[in-house]
């Protein structure tokens, strides 16, 4: 089969040819250069009515002179997300093509090629997916038919994140190569700190961009911002994967998007799997950056699947997101979630090693200790380990102070950043996802906001289930004992906004790998109102719209 792609969903006008039988791509592409700021709507639009002709044309010319009148079995587009004035020109051009060859049409999820491309090459079974794009940022796993959000930017796209900073310092569209370049020339002992947010598997750059466009007004020397631009933003995208790597228990991990073309990001990921046992793949730029070659062979593999469009229904969507996407062309059973096997003497989570022993009197307790990661810068490695570990030590004990299942803290050294806890629950939830604990789960959450806590990470590898004899986690009203653990990502705070991103983060952990997670949801969430206030889940629908592109 042999497909021609079509893409152009903001910057980059381009199309392709994909030969399966050979597994060949020939891209040609024609990139959109705003003269100042970044890419304008109208603008880029013209680009691509100017520009699509041209690539389809050189495609065609080299097709039909290697194969011939009958060259092109499918067309492949890109139908979203993007902005709605170039995806119209694109949609148009694609009808139009495949209404004169007389092939079928196909829609493409112009982020599910972005990762597609690299399961594709890497020939990975089931894995994480991360990618980093310029409007996007997100980790996304297969189960059930189709790709999960696992966790994503909160606010901006990572390039974009990048861009705005580069706009600010006056530096012409894109910023990315710049700020790698420039940050080459930093000196790498001297970490400017900005902040740092991951919350569970999602994650927000608006703090970073403001504090890295004050930091300049400031008059700090551009590479050393752009040298800590990349080591926060990058050391974040990395430990957000190494987080979706962990909860589902995956081996494999593939990254996608423009900003994957960033040598550094590369090496973090990379050095993150060789750490943990996983295999990495990212693909070559030309497949990273926004190219109709990925359109074309994801393009050709749901064709092959049957998955061709009716005109009437080819309709562009600017905010087409990857997990509205029937995967027709995966076996329906496969999934991102492997088992995990508990109970071992050693467990290894995200963050640390949890090793399980027992003391003179017969107790079990538990030794974690947050491993330095050697993908990270040193300071930040330090600072990131000392502080989470003292806050995990202080609000573990608080909140079993407010009435909250949590272990007991036997021990804290935070020179090593090892904790000594009370042995609690027999497995974690996510290896026992029923509906039994998820009230539980809800009244303790309440019980926390309540008493001015957030939790921070509370997934279902986070909630300990299940009596493991020594513990005190059966609840006081008889209900399903459940304890929650890992307080490392908590802090104070009585915002209905932070308690609400508390419940979006465990719902995103049970969403991303429950085949049937609306009935959990709710016995969550009832869990919840029964104790908690109700502004809060109000608020939880907010926050859901708030990763959502726009
Ligand atoms: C929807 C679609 O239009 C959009 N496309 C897009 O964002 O273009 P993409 O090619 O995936 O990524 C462009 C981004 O990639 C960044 N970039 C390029 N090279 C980079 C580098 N060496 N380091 C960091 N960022 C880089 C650019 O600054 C820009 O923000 C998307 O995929 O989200
Ligand atoms: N107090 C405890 N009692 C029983 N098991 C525990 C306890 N603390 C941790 N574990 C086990 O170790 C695993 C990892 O612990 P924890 O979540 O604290 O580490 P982490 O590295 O921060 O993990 P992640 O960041 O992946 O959530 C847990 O999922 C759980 O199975
Ligand atoms: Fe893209």
């Amino acid at each position: 089969m042999r497909v021609l792609g079509i893409e152009g969903t903001a910057w980059c006008a381009s199309a392709a040819l994909y030969d399966a039988e050979t597994d060949s791509v020939l891209i040609e592409s024609d990139p959109y250069e705003p003269d100042s700021g970044g890419i304008h709507p109208r603008e880029a639009a013209e680009h691509m009515s100017e520009a699509i002709p041209a690539v389809v044309d050189a495609v065609m010319t080299a097709a039909e002179a290697e194969y011939g009148a009958d060259a092109i079995d499918a067309v492949a587009f890109s139908r979203g997300p993007g902005l709605g004035p170039c995806l119209r020109t694109v949609g148009t051009a694609a009808r139009a093509l495949a209404g004169a060859l007389d092939v079928p049409l196909v829609g493409v999820n112009h982020m599910v090629a972005h990762l597609e491309i690299g399961r594709h090459q890497s020939g990975f079974e089931n894995p994480v997916c991360l990618n980093a794009s310029g409007a996007n940022a997100h980790l996304l796993g297969y189960h059930d038919g189709r790709y999960r959000v696992l966790g994503e930017t909160m606010d901006a796209g990572v390039g974009n994140a990048i861009d705005k900073f580069t706009r600010h310092v006056g530096w012409d569209h894109p910023g990315g190569p710049k700020v790698e370049a420039a940050a080459a020339d930093a000196d790498p002992d001297d970490l400017l700190e900005l902040p740092y947010v991951v919350k569970g598997m999602d994650f927000s750059f608006s703090g970073i961009s403001s504090a890295a466009n004050d930091a300049f007004d400031d008059g700090v020397p551009v590479e050393r911002i752009c040298f800590a631009l990349q080591e926060h933003v990058f050391a974040m995208l990395t430990e957000v994967s190494e987080r979706a790597l962990s909860l589902t228990g995956a081996d494999e991990l593939v990254l996608g998007g423009g900003v994957a073309q960033n040598e550094r990001l590369r090496e973090m990921l990379s050095r993150m799997c060789a750490d943990r046992g996983a295999d990495f793949h990212a693909p070559e730029p030309r497949f990273l950056r926004d190219n109709a070659g990925m359109i074309a062979v994801l393009g050709a593999k749901m064709a092959r699947a049957g998955d061709t469009l009716a005109i009437p229904d080819s309709a562009i969507d600017p905010n087409f997101r990857p997990d509205q996407v029937p995967v027709t062309w995966r076996d329906a059973t496969g999934s991102v979630a492997r088992g995990r096997d508990d109970g071992e003497a050693e467990t290894r989570g995200a963050e640390a090693t949890v090793e399980v022993v027992t003391d003179s009197e017969g107790a079990r307790r538990v030794i974690k200790r947050r491993v330095p990661k050697t993908y990270r810068h040193p300071e930040l490695d330090r600072t990131l380990r000392r502080d989470r570990t003292v806050a995990e030590a202080r609000l573990t004990s608080e909140a079993r102070r407010a009435g909250v299942s949590t272990p007991l803290v036997y021990d804290v050294d935070v020179p090593n950043a090892t904790l000594t806890l009370q042995h609690v629950g027999a497995r974690d939830l996510a290896a026992d996802l029923d509906e039994r604990w998820m009230s539980a789960v809800g009244r303790h959450l309440a019980r926390l906001h309540g008493a001015g806590m957030v939790h921070g990470d509370p997934t279902t590898r986070n909630v300990r289930v299940g009596t493991s004899g020594s513990d005190g986690s059966r609840s006081a009203d008889g209900a399903a004992p459940a304890t929650l653990i890992d307080f490392g990502l908590a802090f104070h705070s009585g915002h209905v906004e932070d308690h609400a991103m508390d419940l979006h983060v465990f719902e995103g952990s049970v969403r991303a790998t429950a085949t049937d997670p609306e009935p959990l949801i709710e016995a969550f969430e009832s869990g919840y109102s029964a104790v908690g206030e109700e502004v809060v889940l109000d608020r939880l629908g907010d926050v859901e719209g708030r990763g959502r592109y726009r």
